[in-house]
């Protein structure tokens, strides 16, 4: 019997009603498993953390979740607080620390879900975004001068080198292989960013040539929004830049029927470190505390958190019971429509892994 440690850390506002649902599911599913089970460690980190200590996560945190096979994260995000230090305080020190570079976001329509797109069947989205994670717009490099005064001036770099751009491209090409229809479509912004963008499309056409078999397009970021409200079929993988695609995946989640839904893995693909998954949401201020989120798309990450163990049939099981609940709209949240509470859906979903 494998026992798997996994951390979880709700994070703030809906984090800390989505997390424990999470795991609450991956209990449901090793309470009858003879191959596996979970030790699971919870870390307190987050906007509370932070008005304790001043920190969102102590200094060694990294190295408390170091020995981890995986962890599971809510939201960092605090109505009190002001959102880059707690971004950069929480989920971005451990997404840069573990070197987590590709962020993988699948986006399908589920069972049951009214999507608002009249043309698109449910068969015509099914996308999986990859999200570089690691540099880009993210990489922090900038500053501010002057502060308070007239001649203030602040700038943010996007930093891009040509190992994190061809590790993502080569993951997301990977990944396009690995799936039916072999299509990737690299996003980019070549014509306004003339120097790094340059370099992110000339890197894509070299690594495109070690995949003969994958069909590939790029497309330009803003007609890339357009593509996926109107001709949503013609896309299946996506790569694109770290904000590029943290945009391009909140709009996909969104014409799949809810934020509330959409899955993420933050991914070290060399396994170094412990990886990470979490739902693309974040604290969602105007409904934390009530018992009203959405926990599915913290379940999806489950999936995804149980096929990078190797749990591959645990995996589709999961998937299979959360398709089975969105099938039915009487266990449908606000955010679709309906009345349902996290802890109902919660509920039928383990008891459904349970029967
Ligand atoms: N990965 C992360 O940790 C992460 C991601 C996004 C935002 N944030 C942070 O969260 C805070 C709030 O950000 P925001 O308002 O831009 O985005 P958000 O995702 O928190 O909320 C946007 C809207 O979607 C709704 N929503 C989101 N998840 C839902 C769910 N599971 N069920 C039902 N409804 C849901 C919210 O109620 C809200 O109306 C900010 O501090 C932001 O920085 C963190
Ligand atoms: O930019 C952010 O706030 C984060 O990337 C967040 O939106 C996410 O998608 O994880
Ligand atoms: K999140
Ligand atoms: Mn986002």
């Amino acid at each position: 019997m494998k026992t798997y440690s996994i951390a979880t850390i709700p994070g703030d506002g809906i984090g800390k009603e989505v997390v424990p649902a999470g795991r609450q599911v991956l209990e449901a599913l090793a309470r009858d498993s003879r191959t596996f089970a979970f030790s699971f460690e919870d870390f307190d980190w987050g906007g509370d953390y932070h008005r304790q200590h001043g920190v969102m996560m102590p200094a060694d945190g990294l190295d408390l979740l170091r020995g981890k096979d995986a962890i599971l994260f809510g939201s960092a995000g605090d109505p009190d607080i002001p959102d880059h230090i707690t971004l950069w305080g929480l989920r971005l020190k451990i997404c840069q620390g573990f070197d987590q570079y590709a962020n993988v976001r699948p986006t399908r329509i589920l069972p049951g879900i009214d999507a608002p797109l009249k043309r698109c069947k449910p068969e015509d989205l099914d996308w999986v975004i990859v999200r570089e994670n690691s540099e880009g717009e993210y990489s922090g490099v900038g500053g501010r001068v002057h502060q308070g005064h007239p001649i203030e001036a602040a700038c943010d770099v996007s930093m891009m080198t040509r190992a994190g751009v061809e590790r993502v491209i080569r993951f997301a090409f990977t990944l396009a292989r690995s799936r039916p229809r072999k299509q990737l479509t690299v996003v980019t912004k070549s014509n306004a960013q003339r120097h790094a963008m340059v370099m992110w499309d000339e890197i894509a056409l070299q690594v495109s040539r070690d995949f003969p078999d994958v069909t590939w397009d790029k497309e330009i970021v803003d007609a890339a929004t357009a593509r996926m409200v109107n001709r949503p079929a013609t896309l299946d993988t996506i790569v694109a830049t770290n904000l590029h695609a943290d945009i391009l995946s909140d709009l996909a989640a969104a014409l799949a029927g809810s934020l509330g839904i959409a899955p993420t893995a933050n991914l070290d693909p060399e396994r170094r470190y412990p990886s990470m998954f979490e739902p693309i949401h974040g604290s969602a201020f105007d409904i934390m505390g009530k018992g009203l989120a959405n926990p599915v798309g913290t379940f999806w990450s489950c999936v995804m958190l149980l096929e990078h163990l190797g749990e591959h049939e645990a995996a589709r099981r999961l998937m299979a019971a959360i398709e089975q609940v969105t099938a039915d709209p009487a266990l449908h949240t606000g955010d679709l429509g309906g009345q349902a509470t996290t802890a109902a859906v919660t509920r039928a979903v383990c008891d459904l892994l349970a029967g």
